[in-house]
């Protein structure tokens, strides 16, 4: 017999057939309390479980009794309680690798288009404002040459450097737990402290997990640290920042402008008063999201399942040490 899979989030054709071809797949819309109750029975059976969103935690897994892997489609992962998981020896898949590339070219796209004003003057320029040439109040400023700091210099860390040294050549600065041998050698870029990347850098641009060390890790105290003309690009999650002191700051004036394709509580509340100032550009979490890399997203975490409950896991996979 197939083990059973609950699976919560569409998939494009050709990959449904696959997973049939391996699973007795129930396909819910999400994975709500009202959902388990409504396929009790089919949550209690399930050995897999592939989406994106919803949190994956003890109490879901109490209702999964015979759960031996979880999927997600997304490389981060902090809507699982990993510990659980352990206890549970229920192995988390999840997608690294694939998206890195789109989602650096999303970060590349919010430094151009804060800096340079893009969305704003598009809105200006459709409202029939412009009437004559313009002027200094309609100038942005140089990307080029100016210095980026990243904070998180992994996998989309690295592929922004890349972008901002070769494409820009900008100067590189960054902040991660360990020395990135690899950036330092081929982008020229500088590892230093929190603080002397927030003071150094014309824009600072965030690709981070949420991890309990990393929540808050922008708040009104190193916001302050910048200087008053940073750029703020935060695509790894949005309460890695504090987004009320964040609120704060572009409106006195402490930072210039923040390009957000992350926010606290997604989807932003349309009444957030963040998204009221001309001095945010706002994307709603498109890091990943070209029909390219979310088919390949999906792809590899069909592929993950299939590993995980054929004991085959050798790649993308956040808790191997629990095999065996
Ligand atoms: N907006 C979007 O649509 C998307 C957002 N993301 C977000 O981007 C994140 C990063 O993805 P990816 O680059 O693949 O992940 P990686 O694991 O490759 O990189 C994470 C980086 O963060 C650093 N880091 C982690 N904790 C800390 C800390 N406490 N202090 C300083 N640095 C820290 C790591 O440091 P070290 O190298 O030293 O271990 C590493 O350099 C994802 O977890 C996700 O949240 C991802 C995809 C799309
Ligand atoms: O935010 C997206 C992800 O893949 O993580």
């Amino acid at each position: 017999m197939k083990p059973a899979v609950i699976l919560y989030k569409s998939l494009p054709d050709d990959l449904r057939t696959k997973l049939d071809a391996h699973f007795t797949v129930t396909e819910v819309n999400d994975i709500s309390a009202e959902t388990i109750q409504q396929h009790k029975a089919q949550f209690e059976q399930a050995q897999g479980l592939l989406g994106s969103g919803g949190k994956v935690n003890g109490d879901l897994l109490a209702k999964m009794p015979a759960l031996r892997a979880c999927s997600t489609v997304s490389v981060g992962y902090d809507n699982f309680d990993v510990e659980a998981l352990n206890q549970r020896k229920v192995l988390l898949m999840h997608t690294p690798t694939v998206l890195t590339e789109t989602v650096a070219d999303t970060m590349m796209a919010l430094v151009l288009s804060t800096a340079r004003r893009v969305t704003e003057l598009d809105k200006w320029v459709k409202a029939g404002e412009w009437q004559a040439s313009i002027g200094p109040d309609h100038f942005g400023i140089d990307v080029h040459h100016k210095t980026l700091g990243i904070l998180g210099m992994g996998r989309i860390g690295l592929a922004l450097a890349q972008r901002a040294h070769f494409g820009f050549g900008m100067n590189i600065l960054y902040n991660a737990r360990r020395q990135h041998e690899e950036a330092e050698t081929r982008f020229g870029a500088r590892a230093c402290d929190l603080e002397t990347l927030l003071k150094e850098s014309d824009f600072v641009c965030i690709s981070l997990p949420l991890t309990e060390q990393t929540h808050h890790m922008i708040g009104a105290a190193q916001l302050k640290l910048m200087k008053p003309s940073a750029i703020l690009i935060n695509a790894g999650r949005g309460p890695v920042v504090d987004e009320q002191a964040l609120t704060a700051a572009l409106k006195d004036g402490t930072i210039h402008v923040a390009g957000l394709d992350v926010f606290e509580v997604e989807p932003v509340p349309a009444d957030a008063e963040i998204l009221t100032l001309p001095n945010v550009v706002a994307l709603p979490h498109i890091g990943s999201a070209t029909h390219e890399t979310r088919y390949g997203m999906a792809r590899d975490a069909v592929d993950n399942l299939i590993a995980a409950l054929n004991g085959n896991v050798e790649k993308n996979c956040v808790n191997p040490q629990i095999q065996g």
